[in-house]
């Protein structure tokens, strides 16, 4: 393992961490995907989760989140609240007959809960988000009707307004163009300068090398885990995704696993 080891990090507390992710093992029914993966997440920091296709990391995500649980180990917090979480577009439903705004405003609902009215206050903070993301002028849209790039903002805008202390992002900036990628990036960036801990899972090793912290992840195992600069080399990327990395190929822009 790159960085300092597993061992080094026993009997190690969650301070100075946002989360401290000891032996976990996690699937799906009888299907284990994670493998007593131990990682530490850096508080206030950016931290990038990558590894091939099927390697593990929405899955890792969705341990942070509570939405997978651990059948071994354990996932401790140092911020009390529920964690923001923004899925992959693709896994939210074309059906829900939602508009934008309700969809934004669907993040203060997981902050307050069901059953409680949103106050001027939650609705001022749905509308500062979809400033933020660029989205007020689809408020009214259903989501369904929207393009990849623009459901991609809405959704990052719900995470945002449930104001959470720790933000997952799952390949947040797949598939968005240019101009796209680079509004989101620096949200993130205003984001992590107001002290939210950010985890995203990413193909793109440009934006994994912007991150203070890297776990790589293949076949459910941690690989490698510190700063990318030392966890993303020539010899690792190599290793996990059988890509031949050139001389030229100082920043890989992305990374696929060979077929
Ligand atoms: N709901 C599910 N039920 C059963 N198996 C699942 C489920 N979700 C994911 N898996 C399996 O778990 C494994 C890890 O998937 P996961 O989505 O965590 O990988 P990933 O690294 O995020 O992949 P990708 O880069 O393709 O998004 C895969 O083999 C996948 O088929």
């Amino acid at each position: 393992m790159t960085g300092e080891t597993l061992g080094e990090m026993t009997g190690e507390t969650v301070s100075g961490n946002a989360v401290v992710i000891s032996e976990v093992t996690a699937g799906y029914g009888r299907t284990t995907v994670l493998r007593g993966l131990s990682a530490r997440l850096p508080r206030c920091g950016v931290t990038a989760v990558v590894g091939p296709n099927g390697s593990g990391k929405s899955t890792l995500l969705g341990v942070l989140a509570g939405t997978v649980r651990p059948s071994r180990g354990t996932v401790e917090h140092a911020a009390p609240g529920r964690p923001g979480y923004v899925v992959q577009r693709d896994a939210v439903s074309d059906a829900m007959p939602i508009t934008v705004r309700d969809t934004v405003a669907m993040g203060r609902w997981a902050l307050r809960g069901p059953w409680r009215r949103l106050t001027a206050q939650d609705w001022s903070i749905v509308d500062a988000c979809m400033a933020m993301l660029d989205v007020t002028p689809l408020a009214a849209r259903h989501l369904s009707t929207l393009s990849g790039g623009q459901r991609q903002r809405v959704l990052l805008a719900q995470g945002l307004a449930q104001e959470p202390a720790l933000l997952l992002l799952d390949e947040p900036t797949t598939g968005l163009d240019m101009n796209a990628k680079h509004h989101i990036t620096s949200v993130l960036d205003r984001e992590k300068a107001r002290g939210v801990t950010i985890v995203h899972a990413t193909h793109d090793l440009t934006a994994a090398m912007r991150a203070d912290h890297c776990l790589l992840l293949d076949g459910g195992r941690l690989v490698a885990e510190g700063p990318p600069e030392s966890v993303l080399t020539p010899r690792t990327l190599e290793r996990v995704f059988e890509y031949a990395v050139r001389p030229t190929d100082a920043a890989p822009r992305t990374a696929e696993a060979k077929p």
